[in-house]
């Protein structure tokens, strides 16, 4: 295999929840590669980078440790890995979005986290959940007039389990739909954190690595992964209207720097141009059509600079 030595090395996670949409905004940036069954590391063919596919919960770890340049991740493995000060967060991918959930069973006793206190709390998150509860713990402890310690229980994963298998009172565990929790018979008494993926960059690697000069190479990566991230963000809107409304449609649909106007050939009337966030579009359609807008069109974007 060709030497990864000269290359810049970027963590991806190698399955999981964040796997799928990694590959896609890859491919969206244009950064061209071939993985052979079951080999962690593949070299980019367009671009001095080697791929190093690794657990989610291990690279925040690499990329502190300047083992790795740059690397994706979630918020949350970042915090109980507790690497944040070895890296910069710098750019956040919006997905893998969820919250880490403090959850106990929905008909049960307890039902705040101060009920909690002093009990027994399974999670994978064992130093997010135990400062979490250090922090009740304080506080319930000094309420009450004792020392309350609250016993957190490592589990590895099917942590929604624990509860109804007499392991723990209470759970610490990512939340997206909440069909997990449900399913579990748990509801959820407090958010501890929200979390998505983000690209992250080594402190170590560029301030003490031999590979200083890869600095315009992670730029680049910055704006191209920006791009995809934009493009999946926003939507283009195209609209006609008359244009004594166009001051007032203009503030619903601002754009990113101003909307474009062009004169069209119906005497008192523009078509305008603008970009949307995707998850408002509806909304502001609805708006725009009650001001006057007509011919409404909505465009996906496949990449994009802004
Ligand atoms: N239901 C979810 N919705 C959105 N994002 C999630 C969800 N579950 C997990 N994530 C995000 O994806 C990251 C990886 O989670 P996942 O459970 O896929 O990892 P894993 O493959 O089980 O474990 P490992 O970290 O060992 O690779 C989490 O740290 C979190 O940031
Ligand atoms: O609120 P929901 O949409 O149901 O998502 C939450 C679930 O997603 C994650 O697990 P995942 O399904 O990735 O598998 P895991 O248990 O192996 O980590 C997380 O650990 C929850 O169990």
């Amino acid at each position: 295999m060709e030497s990864i030595k000269d290359r810049l090395l970027f963590a991806i996670p190698k399955k999981g929840r964040l796997f799928e949409t990694c590959n896609e905004l890859l491919a969206g940036a244009d950064f061209q590669f071939f993985r052979s069954n079951r080999l962690d590391v593949c070299l980019v063919q367009n671009h001095p980078i080697a791929l190093v596919f690794l657990p989610a919960s291990d690279i925040p770890r690499f990329v502190g440790e300047g083992n790795v340049d740059i690397g994706i991740t979630g918020q949350d493995r970042i915090e109980e890995s507790q690497m944040w000060p070895h890296v910069n967060e710098v750019l956040k991918l919006g997905f893998g979005k969820c919250k880490l959930q403090v959850q106990v069973p929905e008909h049960g006793t307890i039902q705040s986290v101060e009920d909690l206190a002093g009990k027994r709390v399974a999670t994978s998150f064992s130093n997010i959940g135990g400062g979490y509860f250090r922090e009740v713990d304080r506080r319930v402890g000094e309420e009450r007039g004792m020392l309350v310690e609250t016993k957190i229980e490592y589990v590895g994963g099917s942590v929604e389990a624990a509860c109804a298998l007499g392991l723990a009172e209470g759970i610490v565990d990512l939340v997206e739909s909440g069909e997990t929790m449900r399913a579990a018979g748990l509801h959820p008494i407090a958010t501890v954190i929200p979390t998505e993926a983000v690209l992250i960059t080594s402190k170590k690697r560029i301030a003490e690595g031999p590979k200083a000069s890869f600095a315009p190479l992670i730029r680049l990566i910055i704006s191209r992964l920006a791009g995809v991230v934009a493009s999946r963000k926003f939507v283009l809107l195209a609209y006609n209207i008359p244009r004594e409304k166009l001051v007032e449609a203009s503030l619903v649909t601002p754009g990113q720097r101003s909307p474009t106007v062009s004169s069209l050939e119906e005497t008192g009337w523009v078509a305008v141009n603008v970009m949307v966030e995707r998850a408002k579009v509806a909304q502001v359609m609805d708006q725009l059509q009650e001001i006057g807008a007509v011919d409404l069109l909505v465009t996906k974007l496949e990449n994009c600079r802004i």
